[in-house]
């Protein structure tokens, strides 16, 4: 496996007298599929804001492909390529499909409304290629019939292809993943789960994903990172993890899953 693309030392992050993450430490292989588990409350969504920079960390360093993203704007991180899924929101499920993909195109640096009156040919030119773009994705997603109805109207298997598809305008080279298969049925779950080893195995993509279904876990993932109370408390190859007395005793209960 290639080297680590993401690094996470050291970092806490508190809400008034909870310690949300209390000192998390790991990192992340490129074009690995890693998941993090941990119980509810361990600090996993908490981790996942302060990596992509929806959340400001008290102290610790993110380091993104060499580069320290601690402190930066998600928009900022997004554009060097490290990504995170978005539940859609009620805003978003009352437009359509297709705007929901264009609206997840990144900015073109320096692009305003002046920019798009004093070079409009430019303008309509970008138009047309996020259009194409997300046309290309929706249809790879199975969703090119849905394009034109309002994303309020897709399943919950539907909307996670939506919000798998809408970071992939990005063309991210890392995607952080929070509980893709909560309230999926099976059969979309599986194919979600087919898009992300294909992604892995033909982009190079890596992923980080949030999972608290066990199964999915051992069967998908190369490593697995377990937090409990803000803390790593095992990291390693999934097996290993399954059969950590922390990991059981924190997590899985008496009876390893
Ligand atoms: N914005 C916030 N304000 C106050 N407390 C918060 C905030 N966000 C998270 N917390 C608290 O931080 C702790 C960690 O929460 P977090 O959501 O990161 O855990 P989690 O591991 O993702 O849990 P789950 O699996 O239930 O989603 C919890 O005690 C939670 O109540």
């Amino acid at each position: 496996m290639t080297d680590e693309l993401l690094r996470v030392e050291e970092v806490v992050k508190r809400f008034g007298g909870v310690h949300a993450v209390d000192g998390a430490t790991f990192a992340v292989r490129g074009g690995s599929i890693t998941a993090l588990i941990g119980p509810n409350g361990a600090g996993k969504t908490t981790l996942f804001n302060v990596v992509t920079g929806f959340q400001r960390a008290d102290r610790g360093e993110v380091v993104y492909d060499g580069r320290t993203v601690g402190g930066r704007p998600a928009h900022a991180i997004a554009r060097c390529g490290m990504v995170r899924t978005f539940q859609i929101t009620k805003a978003l499920a009352a437009m359509p499909v297709i705007d929901n993909m264009t609206l997840a195109a990144p900015r073109q640096p320096g692009e305003h409304l002046a920019g798009v009156i004093a070079r409009p040919y430019a303008a309509r030119k970008r138009e047309k290629a996020v259009r194409e773009r997300a046309r290309e994705l929706l249809a790879r997603y199975g969703l090119e019939q849905k394009a034109d109805d309002y994303a309020g109207t897709l399943s919950g298997g539907q909307r996670k292809l939506l919000e798998l598809a809408r970071v992939l305008m990005v063309e991210p080279r890392m995607v952080l993943l929070d509980e893709p298969m909560a309230g999926v049925n099976p059969t979309l779950g599986g194919k979600l789960l087919e898009h992300v080893h294909a992604l892995r195995e033909q982009e190079g993509t890596t992923f980080l994903l949030i999972e608290h279904d066990m199964e999915v876990v051992m069967g998908h993932s190369d490593r697995v990172i377990c937090m409990a109370q803000g803390r790593v408390i095992a990291d390693g190859e999934p097996e290993a993890v399954r059969s950590d007395p922390r990991v059981i005793d924190a997590y899985l209960g008496g009876a390893a899953r």
